[in-house]
């Protein structure tokens, strides 16, 4: 009789504190033990020989919009979680949009509740929407479970979901702290961004630089000091998503210092990306707020390896190919970065091997911190009695990321064609086996 369903062998444990050679034992879909410096010599059903292999707790992907029900020809929730399984991930925080009906009152969360039930592979959390109809549903939503809600300051490019007036904000905000729950937002300035756009596009200017600077870091900063304002105001707690900036950044840690209840997310295109790419792979590089310049990238992880950014998320948000074609006019198409299967990739090329980031540092914007951050008491970290979400990686193995290794709808991303050093070779959901050497092996799932 086996005494742990699994047992992972020799492997370097990584957490946001440390890296220590051990073992780990998982049964009942908990970590039992974590043994450092004794093996466990205990009958398993499954060892894993992780000689020479890191084990991180699996990515928590805070911000990814699967947009199902409703717009599942887009992204859905089967594979949209296969992909975070091949990335490393093992839990997700779905958007309120792009699916349809989008997450803004109970009826419409039950219905992307039964769906990611039944078809997603990784652990599955919603957000609700804070649209300007529905400050009489935000409570419920609460109530059944949401993370907290996101609001958009600008149009979201969804007819369904429309973005908040300064009225909206202040209501919902204080609705919101009254049961002590959080907003996200999307902060962009409609008045900038409506405004240059219009210039932009009356002077027939649609080049990909005409489009990035219709959306300007100011309009970002513009619309982050005035929902600072309003979190002073109603006492509700904040998270800003996917700054692009650091000068974003900058205003949200001052605020942070003068006590306000705030958090910063950024993504991995905004670290790895630039203007270069929009002009280079056009649509598939296209996302709002826009990529930056190269000296933009650099200050930003500079705010990465300081600890001035809580988060970092994909903000997966395909579409088929036919919506990211853009031939010379940049307003036009989709806006939405396909890459919820490469954060982890980005974050060990991009910040460990090529800017030294400390792998206890990914470990800790990637899962430690959204787990605390968002009350995910069990998760997040490599402990006895922590759930067994665990992502297992050769850092020594790289690879080119082609279209055909994408498990998403769409086997496009604007990451194809890097180069990858560190790969994820087993990814462990509640002591699952989900994806293991470059295949899926769910059970019981859809078509897995
Ligand atoms: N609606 C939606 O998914 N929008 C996302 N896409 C993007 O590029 N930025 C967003 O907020
Ligand atoms: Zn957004
Ligand atoms: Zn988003």
């Amino acid at each position: 009789m086996a005494n742990y369903d699994v047992i992972i062998k020799n492997g370097t444990i990584v957490t946001a504190d440390s890296i220590v050679q051990g073992d780990i034992a998982i049964k009942d879909g908990k970590i039992q033990e974590v043994s450092v410096g004794k093996s466990i010599d205990v009958a398993a059903e499954k060892e894993i020989n992780a000689e020479g292999l890191h084990i991180l707790p699996g990515l928590i992907d805070t911000h990814v919009h699967f947009n199902e029900p409703g717009r599942t020809e887009w992204e859905g929730l089967e594979t949209g979680s296969r992909g975070l399984a091949a990335g490393g991930a093992t839990s997700f925080f779905d958007m309120p949009l792009n699916s349809t009906p989008p997450t803004i009152n109970k009826a419409n969360l039950d219905l992307k509740k039964a769906c990611a039930e039944e078809k997603s592979i990784v652990n599955p959390y919603f957000w609700g929407g804070l649209v300007p109809e529905n400050i009489a549903d935000l409570k419920e939503l609460h109530e059944n479970g949401v993370i907290g809600f996101k609001a958009f300051m600008s149009p979201s490019g969804i007819a369904d979901f429309n973005h908040v007036d300064d009225e909206t904000i202040f209501k919902g905000m204080k609705e919101i702290a009254s049961f002590g729950s959080l907003l996200a937002v999307h902060a962009e300035s409609t008045v900038i961004c409506d405004q240059l756009a219009k210039e932009k596009q009356s002077q027939g200017k649609t080049s990909a630089r005409d489009f990035v600077e219709s959306r300007p870091i100011i309009s970002e900063i513009e619309a982050v000091r005035r929902i600072i304002s309003y979190a002073e105001a109603t006492g509700c707690k904040l998270h800003v998503v996917h700054a692009s900036s650091r000068k974003v950044v900058e205003v949200i840690t001052e605020a942070k210092q003068r006590g306000v209840d705030i958090t910063v997310e950024t993504c991995p295109h905004y670290l790895a990306l630039t203007v270069k790419d929009l002009e280079e792979k056009g649509g598939l590089a296209k996302c709002c707020p826009p990529l930056r310049d190269e000296d933009e990238v650099e200050d930003l992880w500079a705010a990465v390896a300081n600890g001035e950014i809580n988060v970092i998320a994909s903000d997966h948000s395909p579409a088929p190919a036919s919506m990211k074609t853009i031939t010379d006019n940049y307003f036009e198409g989709w806006g939405g970065i396909s890459g919820a299967q490469s954060t982890l990739n980005i974050m060990l090329t991009e910040g460990h091997f090529k800017r030294n980031l400390p792998l206890e540092k990914i470990v800790e914007l990637t899962a430690t911190n959204p787990a605390k951050l968002f009350g995910l008491t069990n998760k997040g970290m490599i402990a006895a009695g922590y759930d067994a979400d665990l992502a297992i990686v050769n850092l020594n193995e790289s690879f080119e990321l082609k279209n055909e290794d994408l498990f998403y709808r769409h086997q496009h991303s604007p990451y194809v064609g890097m180069t990858f050093e560190g790969k994820v070779t087993t990814t462990i959901v509640n002591g699952e086996i989900v994806f293991e050497n470059g295949k899926i092996i769910a059970e019981g799932k859809v078509n897995a």
